[in-house]
């Protein structure tokens, strides 16, 4: 099993490239199911979970092509309806092939996602939603099947929790129902409304993606798209992270600033200077350590939960005393007693980390236990005297594409190693 190796060696210096974000990919290769017609997306993360989501379309029929950053699909004859427990157990946002499907098909079977270590993460919100656009849903025996007499009917939706995922699920699944769906308390995520451009340019009628209620009117059909996959706004805060951990200089490019204001405003809190352009971002720490940071997580344009445990390690390095509070999932602080095998003075109180910085770390080895909690591990790995070995990278690989390249041409000591 891969591991990387990292020796702390200073500062962060140098640009790096950001890649498509992962959780703007997954859904909009999962819209290439609501047409008969190709669909070719660029900018496309090279991530596992990419890979994941190729091969479930490509079991349910579709034709994929990938090229670099290009993926054609092709779903014009889809042959089968099921989305198989060996791949949704690897990636949660296997459940977005449900809306696609029953819209499109009128019918669709798909293994329930099961717990996962950041909480349970139950569907019910997906699942009622497309009950009340007329779909009959079953779960039994670890699968959910839906099915419905016709098209789809609009309807108007009240989610009582802001939901991603359910909000991107019922919007792909209500663009081709036969009229009107409201979505209200709808998740405002800069990747819901690149979604929305997306269905958009296949034909469909969605307005007020960004904003808490988002109005779809159905069509009967839609064609293929060109469509280029937002920056990764995770990818880029992770990278800014790092570079103000380490008292560095790092300029990213080819991101996506305006997607990014809760994270850099805490960034400019801990001591950093930003400078922003239209499709890059530049921190500089100008020689000094960060400041720690007061943070509570909550939906766009909140703070985001995925950038929490990179701010964990900023925090144990940084002067002063900050208080991190998770409020999005019950179980997403696995990164912190690997931290405190570093050497981290963090405590844990109820749904807050309150982490006294000025703490030296010390490289050891230590365990990746999910996507964010490895990155946090790699941040701190970086500024750690000696050297640290991250376990489990694999769920790295789910969300960061060669993340050991890119820091590498930022001046960090690190290697893939077995
Ligand atoms: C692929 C993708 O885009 N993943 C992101 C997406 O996950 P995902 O879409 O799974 O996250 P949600 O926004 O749905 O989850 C938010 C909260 O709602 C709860 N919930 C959700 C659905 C439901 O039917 N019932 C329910 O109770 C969840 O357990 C969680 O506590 O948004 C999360 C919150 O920003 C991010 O951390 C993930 O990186
Ligand atoms: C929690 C995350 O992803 P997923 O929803 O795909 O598990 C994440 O990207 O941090």
């Amino acid at each position: 099993m891969d591991k990387l190796l990292i020796k702390g060696n200073g500062p962060l210096k140098g640009t790096v490239r950001i890649s498509g974000a992962k959780n703007a990919a997954l859904p909009l290769l999962m819209a290439g199911l609501l047409t008969d017609k190709p669909s070719v997306f660029t900018n496309v993360p090279a991530l596992r979970d990419v890979k994941t989501t190729l091969a479930l379309l490509g079991q349910l029929g579709a034709r994929v092509s990938v090229e670099d950053d290009k993926v054609n699909i092709d779903a014009s004859e889809i042959t089968n309806l099921i989305a198989p427990y060996e791949l949704v157990k690897t990636m949660r946002a296997s459940i977005l092939v449900l809306g696609p499907l029953l819209a499109k098909f009128g019918r669709a079977q798909v293994s329930l996602p099961g717990g996962c270590a950041i909480g349970a993460r139950p569907v019910n919100l997906h699942l009622s939603g497309l009950e009340q656009m007329g779909a009959k849903i079953e779960v039994e025996a670890g699968y959910i099947t839906a099915h419905v007499e016709g098209r789809l009917q609009g309807a108007n939706i009240f989610m009582d929790m802001v939901s991603v995922g359910a909000t991107e699920n019922l919007m792909m699944a209500a663009v081709l129902a036969n009229g009107t769906t409201i979505l209200e308390n709808a998740a405002r995520e800069p990747e819901i409304v690149d979604l929305a451009n997306c269905l958009n340019s296949m034909g469909a009628k969605v307005s007020g993606a960004g904003t808490d209620k988002i109005q779809i009117q159905g069509v009967e059909k839609l064609h293929g798209c060109h469509h280029s996959v937002l920056p990764d706004r995770i990818e880029t805060g992770t990278f800014l992270v790092a570079a103000a951990a380490t008292g560095g200089k790092v300029r990213c490019e080819h991101a996506a600033p305006e997607t990014l204001d809760a994270v850099i405003s805490k960034l400019k809190e801990a001591g950093a200077k930003v400078t922003l352009g239209d499709d890059w971002i530049e921190l500089d720490m100008q020689g000094q350590l960060p400041k720690s940071v007061n943070i509570k997580t909550a939906p766009h344009p909140g703070f985001p939960t995925d950038m929490q445990a990179q701010f964990v390690a900023l925090n144990c390095v940084a002067s002063g005393t900050g208080v991190v509070t998770e409020t999005i999932f019950e179980n997403r602080f696995m990164h912190v007693p690997e931290l405190q095998r570093m050497g981290a003075n963090i405590d844990l109180e109820a749904n807050s980390a309150v982490c006294r910085g000025g703490s030296q770390l010390k490289g050891a080895q230590v365990m990746a236990t999910d996507l964010r909690a490895s990155a946090s591990l790699v941040i701190a790995g970086l500024v750690a005297e000696g050297e640290t070995l991250v376990d489990r990278i694999y769920h790295l690989d789910r969300g960061y594409e060669q993340i050991e390249v890119k820091l590498g041409g930022l001046g960090a000591k690190i290697q893939r190693v077995q």
